[in-house]
């Protein structure tokens, strides 16, 4: 369930008034989600889906909204928000900010293949291309600095055994110099939830709210830790080539790349590990976020400090 805020139809009817996309003929929560009030609208004119921001500030709106503005109108599968008649994206629906975009089609896939994975890598590489000529900055808001931050507050809640794995984590990740990499505005959170399937296609690539700028390979490296683990939390080698692969296919890999993946690895796992060990050990009052594994991000971090593949060559 995650209607956190309920909408009336009357409320939204009159809401849509500012906008030109019809009357309200629909209105339906949606229960997938972990952070937001979601709803499928539908009105004479089209189908979208609105959403209510549950705690993201909204100063940092902006940026996620104008971006998926930027990446649809470079012909991705990202839904475009919609503008209302005074041309802002960004409105207000029971005291929350509140955005309306376009409904995409298809469904979440989470068994994913080697064919998912391949088009996967390939849609990563084509949403950092298109990136790279977004005008505005926003810092990746789960970065190196939220990472120290969040393991000194969730530090005293582990066992012994994963308070050491934490330090030695933290300490190897601040000996990791990022500078020589890429860097662009990146999704940060590309997991199988947040891209639709339209049969073999992909229809959507959804859930920008964690976006930011940083490292193009820290995306590379959450987003292959999402889709090609297997469930002690080693990666399938076979998911894994045919993603790298086929991202580097698009945009290839650089020498300084290469030697940073393995600790990008890693410090994709931690940002996982530490934000749902946040969420269950000190969850927010009044913040309403549904608490996934945090285990499942220890064992992947473990695995990544025993192994890592490298990325392909040139
Ligand atoms: N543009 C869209 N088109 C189609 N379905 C969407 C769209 N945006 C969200 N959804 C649906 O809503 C669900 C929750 O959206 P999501 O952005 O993941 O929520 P949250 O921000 O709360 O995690 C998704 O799993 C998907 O089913
Ligand atoms: N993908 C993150 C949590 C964010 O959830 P989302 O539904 O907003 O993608 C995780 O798995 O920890």
């Amino acid at each position: 369930m995650s209607v956190f805020t309920p909408v009336p139809e009357a409320v939204l009817s009159q809401w849509l008034k500012n906008y030109a996309i019809g009357r309200l003929t629909e209105l339906k929560g949606i229960s997938a989600g972990v952070q937001n009030s979601n709803f499928f609208v539908t009105t004479t004119l089209g189908r979208y889906v609105l959403t209510l921001f549950e705690g993201i500030g909204r100063a940092e709106l902006p940026y996620y909204l104008h971006l998926m503005a930027h990446l649809a109108r470079h012909g991705l599968p990202v839904p475009a928000p919609i503008a209302n008649r005074d041309n802002e994206y960004l409105g207000t629906i029971k005291d929350k900010p509140a955005a309306l975009v376009m409904r995409l089609s298809g469904a979440s896939v989470m068994a994913p293949d080697e064919h998912h994975c391949t088009r996967v890598g390939a849609m990563l590489a084509g949403l950092h291309l298109a990136g790279m000529s977004y005008g505005r900055r926003q810092p990746n808001p789960r970065g190196p600095a939220w990472r120290t931050q969040t393991a000194a507050r969730v530090h005293a809640y582990l066992p012994e055994a994963e308070q050491a794995l934490l330090d030695r984590e933290i300490a190897f990740q601040a000996t990791i110099d990022t500078d020589a990499l890429p860097a662009g505005a990146i999704h940060a959170d590309l997991f199988r939830d947040n891209i639709l399937w339209d049969g073999e296609v992909i229809g959507g690539v959804i859930d920008f709210y964690f976006a930011g700028n940083d490292t193009l390979l820290f995306d590379v490296a959450v987003t292959l830790n999402d889709w090609c683990s297997l469930d002690d939390g080693s990666l399938d080698p076979v998911r894994s080539d045919a993603f790298l692969h086929a991202y580097h296919a698009e945009r290839p890999f650089s020498d300084a790349e290469r030697a940073a993946w393995p600790a990008m690895l890693r410090a994709a796992a931690l940002r996982f590990w530490l934000s749902r060990a946040e969420d269950f050990h000190l969850p927010r009052e009044g913040e309403m976020v549904l608490v996934k594994d945090p285990d499942e991000y220890r064992d992947i971090l473990r695995q990544r400090i025993a192994w890592s593949p490298a990325l392909p060559a040139v």
